[in-house]
Protein backbone atom coordinates (compact mmCIF):
# COMPACT_ATOMS: atom_id res chain seq x y z
CA UNK A 1 0.00 0.00 0.00
CA UNK A 2 1.72 3.38 -1.07
CA UNK A 3 1.93 6.16 1.36
CA UNK A 4 0.38 9.57 1.26
CA UNK A 5 2.62 12.46 -0.04
CA UNK A 6 0.55 15.33 0.66
CA UNK A 7 0.49 18.28 -1.95
CA UNK A 8 -0.79 21.49 -1.06
CA UNK A 9 -3.67 22.27 -3.92
CA UNK A 10 -4.75 25.32 -2.57
CA UNK A 11 -4.10 27.80 0.21
CA UNK A 12 -7.27 28.64 2.37
CA UNK A 13 -7.54 30.42 6.01
CA UNK A 14 -9.89 28.33 7.37
CA UNK A 15 -9.44 24.72 5.87
CA UNK A 16 -6.66 23.13 4.24
CA UNK A 17 -6.37 21.10 0.96
CA UNK A 18 -3.91 18.42 -0.07
CA UNK A 19 -4.00 16.05 -3.09
CA UNK A 20 -2.15 12.88 -3.08
CA UNK A 21 -2.25 9.68 -5.64
CA UNK A 22 -6.20 10.08 -6.71
CA UNK A 23 -7.28 11.26 -3.01
CA UNK A 24 -8.13 15.11 -2.19
CA UNK A 25 -7.59 15.70 1.91
CA UNK A 26 -10.19 19.10 2.80
CA UNK A 27 -9.55 19.35 6.52
CA UNK A 28 -10.99 21.95 9.19
CA UNK A 29 -8.13 23.76 10.48
CA UNK A 30 -9.92 25.65 13.45
CA UNK A 31 -9.25 23.74 16.22
CA UNK A 32 -9.27 26.06 18.86
CA UNK A 33 -12.77 26.49 18.18
CA UNK A 34 -13.05 22.91 17.78
CA UNK A 35 -12.75 23.79 14.17
CA UNK A 36 -16.32 25.33 14.35
CA UNK A 37 -17.48 26.33 10.57
CA UNK A 38 -17.78 30.27 9.98
CA UNK A 39 -19.42 31.94 6.49
CA UNK A 40 -15.89 31.87 5.05
CA UNK A 41 -15.65 28.14 6.10
CA UNK A 42 -18.02 27.02 4.26
CA UNK A 43 -17.59 29.05 1.31
CA UNK A 44 -13.68 27.71 1.43
CA UNK A 45 -15.14 23.91 1.73
CA UNK A 46 -17.48 24.55 -1.20
CA UNK A 47 -14.84 25.91 -3.26
CA UNK A 48 -12.39 22.85 -2.55
CA UNK A 49 -15.03 19.97 -2.78
CA UNK A 50 -15.67 22.13 -6.69
CA UNK A 51 -12.04 21.46 -7.29
CA UNK A 52 -12.00 18.12 -6.06
CA UNK A 53 -15.56 16.83 -7.83
CA UNK A 54 -13.86 18.23 -11.20
CA UNK A 55 -10.56 16.78 -11.01
CA UNK A 56 -10.61 13.44 -12.75
CA UNK A 57 -7.55 12.44 -11.51
CA UNK A 58 -9.24 12.71 -7.57
CA UNK A 59 -11.38 9.40 -6.45
CA UNK A 60 -12.02 9.81 -3.20
CA UNK A 61 -11.72 12.44 -0.92
CA UNK A 62 -10.86 12.53 2.84
CA UNK A 63 -13.01 15.24 4.97
CA UNK A 64 -10.95 15.79 7.78
CA UNK A 65 -9.51 18.06 10.37
CA UNK A 66 -6.16 19.80 11.84
CA UNK A 67 -5.30 19.59 15.29
CA UNK A 68 -5.54 19.12 18.64
CA UNK A 69 -6.14 22.86 19.57
CA UNK A 70 -2.76 25.23 20.93
CA UNK A 71 -5.12 25.57 23.62
CA UNK A 72 -6.09 22.49 26.07
CA UNK A 73 -4.47 19.72 22.62
CA UNK A 74 -8.23 18.65 22.32
CA UNK A 75 -9.00 16.70 19.33
CA UNK A 76 -12.03 18.15 17.08
CA UNK A 77 -13.31 17.01 13.68
CA UNK A 78 -16.31 20.28 14.03
CA UNK A 79 -18.22 21.30 16.38
CA UNK A 80 -20.76 22.74 13.49
CA UNK A 81 -21.59 26.27 13.00
CA UNK A 82 -19.71 28.77 14.82
CA UNK A 83 -22.69 30.47 17.37
CA UNK A 84 -20.00 34.06 17.08
CA UNK A 85 -20.97 34.33 13.16
CA UNK A 86 -24.79 34.42 13.95
CA UNK A 87 -27.00 37.11 13.35
CA UNK A 88 -30.89 37.81 13.90
CA UNK A 89 -31.63 35.51 11.06
CA UNK A 90 -28.52 32.91 10.90
CA UNK A 91 -25.12 32.73 10.01
CA UNK A 92 -23.55 36.02 8.47
CA UNK A 93 -20.77 36.36 5.72
CA UNK A 94 -17.86 38.58 5.24
CA UNK A 95 -20.83 40.15 3.00
CA UNK A 96 -23.28 41.19 5.54
CA UNK A 97 -25.70 38.04 4.06
CA UNK A 98 -27.09 35.61 5.92
CA UNK A 99 -26.59 32.61 4.51
CA UNK A 100 -27.17 28.36 4.74
CA UNK A 101 -23.76 27.58 3.34
CA UNK A 102 -23.37 24.47 4.54
CA UNK A 103 -26.38 23.34 3.06
CA UNK A 104 -24.66 23.68 -0.15
CA UNK A 105 -20.99 21.94 0.88
CA UNK A 106 -23.60 18.75 1.84
CA UNK A 107 -25.36 18.45 -1.28
CA UNK A 108 -22.21 18.58 -2.76
CA UNK A 109 -20.48 15.72 -1.03
CA UNK A 110 -23.96 13.45 -1.64
CA UNK A 111 -24.12 14.34 -5.20
CA UNK A 112 -20.59 13.82 -6.34
CA UNK A 113 -19.59 11.16 -8.10
CA UNK A 114 -16.85 10.14 -5.86
CA UNK A 115 -17.04 8.67 -2.49
CA UNK A 116 -16.11 10.87 0.64
CA UNK A 117 -14.93 9.78 3.86
CA UNK A 118 -15.62 11.45 6.91
CA UNK A 119 -11.96 10.99 8.99
CA UNK A 120 -13.30 11.87 12.76
CA UNK A 121 -10.72 12.70 14.85
CA UNK A 122 -12.58 14.43 17.92
CA UNK A 123 -15.58 15.88 18.67
CA UNK A 124 -18.25 15.98 15.67
CA UNK A 125 -21.00 18.06 16.95
CA UNK A 126 -24.08 19.76 15.73
CA UNK A 127 -23.28 20.76 11.83
CA UNK A 128 -20.18 18.14 12.44
CA UNK A 129 -22.40 15.75 13.14
CA UNK A 130 -24.56 16.52 10.32
CA UNK A 131 -21.57 16.75 7.78
CA UNK A 132 -19.91 12.97 9.17
CA UNK A 133 -23.69 11.67 8.04
CA UNK A 134 -23.77 12.89 4.82
CA UNK A 135 -20.18 11.32 3.97
CA UNK A 136 -20.34 8.08 2.27
CA UNK A 137 -18.01 6.59 4.84
CA UNK A 138 -17.32 7.83 8.57
CA UNK A 139 -13.90 6.43 10.55
CA UNK A 140 -13.20 7.50 14.37
CA UNK A 141 -10.73 7.61 16.15
CA UNK A 142 -10.85 5.33 18.76
CA UNK A 143 -9.42 7.39 21.65
CA UNK A 144 -10.78 10.78 20.97
CA UNK A 145 -13.74 10.67 18.59
CA UNK A 146 -16.92 12.33 20.50
CA UNK A 147 -20.42 12.27 18.55
CA UNK A 148 -23.18 14.67 20.05
CA UNK A 149 -26.06 16.69 18.65
CA UNK A 150 -26.55 20.01 20.29
CA UNK A 151 -29.00 21.24 17.54
CA UNK A 152 -31.59 21.39 19.66
CA UNK A 153 -29.68 23.23 22.50
CA UNK A 154 -28.58 26.32 19.78
CA UNK A 155 -31.76 26.55 18.28
CA UNK A 156 -29.97 25.92 14.67
CA UNK A 157 -31.15 22.68 13.51
CA UNK A 158 -30.51 20.44 10.58
CA UNK A 159 -33.75 19.13 9.72
CA UNK A 160 -32.15 17.46 6.53
CA UNK A 161 -29.48 14.88 5.73
CA UNK A 162 -28.78 15.58 9.33
CA UNK A 163 -31.54 14.58 11.26
CA UNK A 164 -33.77 12.33 8.64
CA UNK A 165 -31.25 10.71 7.16
CA UNK A 166 -29.23 9.64 10.28
CA UNK A 167 -32.73 8.05 11.82
CA UNK A 168 -32.43 6.00 8.25
CA UNK A 169 -29.24 4.99 9.63
CA UNK A 170 -29.29 4.41 13.24
CA UNK A 171 -33.15 3.82 13.03
CA UNK A 172 -35.84 6.73 14.45
CA UNK A 173 -35.75 6.23 18.43
CA UNK A 174 -31.94 6.21 18.68
CA UNK A 175 -31.70 9.18 16.61
CA UNK A 176 -34.12 10.70 18.08
CA UNK A 177 -32.25 9.91 21.42
CA UNK A 178 -29.33 11.69 19.62
CA UNK A 179 -31.06 14.50 18.83
CA UNK A 180 -33.59 14.97 21.58
CA UNK A 181 -30.75 14.31 24.44
CA UNK A 182 -28.01 15.71 23.02
CA UNK A 183 -25.47 13.26 24.91
CA UNK A 184 -22.03 12.13 23.65
CA UNK A 185 -21.19 9.05 22.13
CA UNK A 186 -17.91 7.07 21.78
CA UNK A 187 -16.65 5.95 18.54
CA UNK A 188 -17.63 2.58 19.35
CA UNK A 189 -20.98 3.49 20.53
CA UNK A 190 -21.61 5.19 17.68
CA UNK A 191 -19.69 2.39 15.31
CA UNK A 192 -22.54 0.00 17.15
CA UNK A 193 -25.42 2.03 16.23
CA UNK A 194 -24.39 2.15 12.47
CA UNK A 195 -23.11 5.25 11.62
CA UNK A 196 -19.44 4.77 12.07
CA UNK A 197 -17.71 1.97 9.40
CA UNK A 198 -14.36 1.72 11.66
CA UNK A 199 -13.13 2.28 14.96
CA UNK A 200 -9.35 3.09 14.16
CA UNK A 201 -6.62 3.61 17.12
CA UNK A 202 -5.77 7.50 16.98
CA UNK A 203 -2.13 7.53 15.44
CA UNK A 204 -3.16 5.20 12.90
CA UNK A 205 -6.36 7.30 11.47
CA UNK A 206 -5.76 9.40 9.22
CA UNK A 207 -3.16 6.35 7.16
CA UNK A 208 -6.20 4.02 7.07
CA UNK A 209 -8.43 6.65 5.52
CA UNK A 210 -6.00 6.73 2.80
CA UNK A 211 -5.59 2.82 2.71
CA UNK A 212 -9.63 2.62 2.69
CA UNK A 213 -9.07 6.05 -0.05
CA UNK A 214 -7.03 3.03 -2.06
CA UNK A 215 -8.68 0.10 -2.61
CA UNK A 216 -11.72 2.52 -3.09
CA UNK A 217 -9.28 3.38 -5.96
CA UNK A 218 -8.91 0.16 -7.24
CA UNK A 219 -12.80 -0.73 -8.08
CA UNK A 220 -14.02 0.94 -11.73
CA UNK A 221 -14.83 4.60 -11.26
CA UNK A 222 -18.51 4.04 -12.95
CA UNK A 223 -19.25 1.68 -10.71
CA UNK A 224 -18.71 3.41 -7.56
CA UNK A 225 -20.29 6.20 -8.80
CA UNK A 226 -23.53 4.04 -9.52
CA UNK A 227 -23.68 2.66 -6.67
CA UNK A 228 -23.42 5.38 -4.52
CA UNK A 229 -26.12 7.47 -6.63
CA UNK A 230 -28.06 4.17 -6.45
CA UNK A 231 -27.73 3.85 -2.89
CA UNK A 232 -28.74 7.37 -2.75
CA UNK A 233 -31.64 7.32 -5.16
CA UNK A 234 -34.66 6.31 -2.79
CA UNK A 235 -33.49 8.45 -0.02
CA UNK A 236 -33.24 11.71 -2.68
CA UNK A 237 -36.97 12.00 -4.26
CA UNK A 238 -36.64 12.99 -7.64
CA UNK A 239 -33.27 14.71 -7.32
CA UNK A 240 -31.80 11.40 -6.32
CA UNK A 241 -33.89 9.61 -9.73
CA UNK A 242 -32.39 12.84 -11.44
CA UNK A 243 -28.69 12.16 -10.68
CA UNK A 244 -29.26 8.54 -11.20
CA UNK A 245 -30.62 8.81 -14.93
CA UNK A 246 -28.32 11.57 -15.92
CA UNK A 247 -25.52 8.91 -15.75
CA UNK A 248 -27.62 6.20 -17.32
CA UNK A 249 -28.32 9.42 -20.39
CA UNK A 250 -24.69 9.35 -20.32
CA UNK A 251 -23.88 5.75 -20.89
CA UNK A 252 -26.72 6.14 -23.37
CA UNK A 253 -24.86 8.73 -25.05
CA UNK A 254 -22.24 6.12 -25.84
CA UNK A 255 -24.34 3.57 -27.48
CA UNK A 256 -24.52 3.01 -31.34
CA UNK A 257 -28.28 3.89 -30.75
CA UNK A 258 -27.60 7.47 -29.34
CA UNK A 259 -25.00 8.21 -32.33
CA UNK A 260 -28.00 7.36 -35.18
CA UNK A 261 -30.14 9.71 -32.96
CA UNK A 262 -28.06 12.32 -33.22
CA UNK A 263 -26.61 11.80 -37.41
CA UNK A 264 -29.99 11.31 -38.44
CA UNK A 265 -31.35 15.02 -37.04
CA UNK A 266 -27.92 16.48 -38.02
CA UNK A 267 -28.46 14.73 -41.75
CA UNK A 268 -32.34 15.49 -42.04
CA UNK A 269 -33.33 12.36 -42.04
CA UNK A 270 -35.25 9.52 -40.00
CA UNK A 271 -32.94 7.64 -37.84
CA UNK A 272 -32.78 3.92 -38.78
CA UNK A 273 -32.19 2.19 -35.22
CA UNK A 274 -31.25 -1.39 -35.12
CA UNK A 275 -34.10 -3.23 -34.38
CA UNK A 276 -32.91 -4.81 -31.38
CA UNK A 277 -34.95 -4.94 -28.22
CA UNK A 278 -33.03 -7.04 -25.89
CA UNK A 279 -35.28 -8.18 -23.33
C1 LIG B 1 -17.87 20.84 20.96
C2 LIG B 1 -18.04 20.96 22.46
C3 LIG B 1 -18.96 19.88 22.98
C4 LIG B 1 -16.63 20.79 23.08
O1 LIG B 1 -16.69 21.00 24.46
P1 LIG B 1 -15.32 21.30 25.24
O2 LIG B 1 -14.30 20.30 24.88
O3 LIG B 1 -15.69 21.44 26.68
O4 LIG B 1 -14.78 22.68 24.67
P2 LIG B 1 -15.26 24.17 24.91
O5 LIG B 1 -14.53 24.76 26.04
O6 LIG B 1 -16.76 24.24 24.93
O7 LIG B 1 -14.80 24.84 23.53
C5 LIG B 1 -13.45 25.20 23.29
C6 LIG B 1 -13.44 26.55 22.60
O8 LIG B 1 -14.10 26.40 21.34
C7 LIG B 1 -15.20 27.29 21.23
N1 LIG B 1 -16.26 26.66 20.46
C8 LIG B 1 -16.59 25.36 20.45
N2 LIG B 1 -17.61 25.13 19.61
C9 LIG B 1 -17.93 26.32 19.07
C10 LIG B 1 -18.90 26.74 18.15
N3 LIG B 1 -19.75 25.87 17.56
N4 LIG B 1 -18.96 28.06 17.84
C11 LIG B 1 -18.09 28.93 18.38
N5 LIG B 1 -17.14 28.59 19.26
C12 LIG B 1 -17.06 27.31 19.61
C13 LIG B 1 -15.62 27.53 22.67
O9 LIG B 1 -16.34 28.72 22.78
C14 LIG B 1 -14.26 27.58 23.36
O10 LIG B 1 -13.68 28.83 23.10
P3 LIG B 1 -12.80 29.57 24.24
O11 LIG B 1 -12.52 30.93 23.69
O12 LIG B 1 -11.56 28.73 24.37
O13 LIG B 1 -13.64 29.58 25.50
C15 LIG B 1 -18.58 22.34 22.86
O14 LIG B 1 -17.62 23.32 22.54
C16 LIG B 1 -19.86 22.70 22.21
O15 LIG B 1 -20.92 22.25 22.62
N6 LIG B 1 -19.80 23.54 21.17
C17 LIG B 1 -20.95 24.09 20.53
C18 LIG B 1 -21.58 23.06 19.61
C19 LIG B 1 -22.76 23.68 18.90
O16 LIG B 1 -23.76 23.96 19.49
N7 LIG B 1 -22.64 23.85 17.58
C20 LIG B 1 -23.62 24.44 16.76
C21 LIG B 1 -24.73 23.47 16.39
S1 LIG B 1 -25.84 24.16 15.23
C22 LIG B 1 -24.96 24.04 13.77
O17 LIG B 1 -23.96 23.44 13.68
C23 LIG B 1 -25.50 24.82 12.61
C24 LIG B 1 -25.80 24.02 11.42
C25 LIG B 1 -26.12 24.89 10.27
O18 LIG B 1 -25.34 25.73 9.97
C26 LIG B 1 -27.38 24.68 9.57
C27 LIG B 1 -28.14 23.59 9.87
C28 LIG B 1 -29.32 23.37 9.21
C29 LIG B 1 -29.77 24.26 8.26
C30 LIG B 1 -29.00 25.35 7.95
C31 LIG B 1 -27.81 25.56 8.59
C32 LIG B 1 -27.06 26.75 8.20
O19 LIG B 1 -26.24 26.68 7.24
O20 LIG B 1 -27.29 27.81 8.82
Amino acid sequence: MSHAEWKTAKEYTDITYQKSNGVARIAFNRPDVRNAFRPKTTSELYDAFYDANEDTSIGVVLLSAEGPSSKDGVYSFCSGGDQNARGKEGYVGEDGYHRLNILEVQRLIRFMPKAVIAVVPGWAVGGGHSLHVVCDLTLASKEHAIFKQTDADVTSFDGGYGSAYLAKMVGQKKAREIFFLGRNYSAQEAYEMGMVNAVIPHAELEATAYEWAQEILAKSPISIKMLKFAMNLTDDGMVGQQVFAGEATRLAYMTEEAQEGRNAFLEKRKPNFEKKWIP
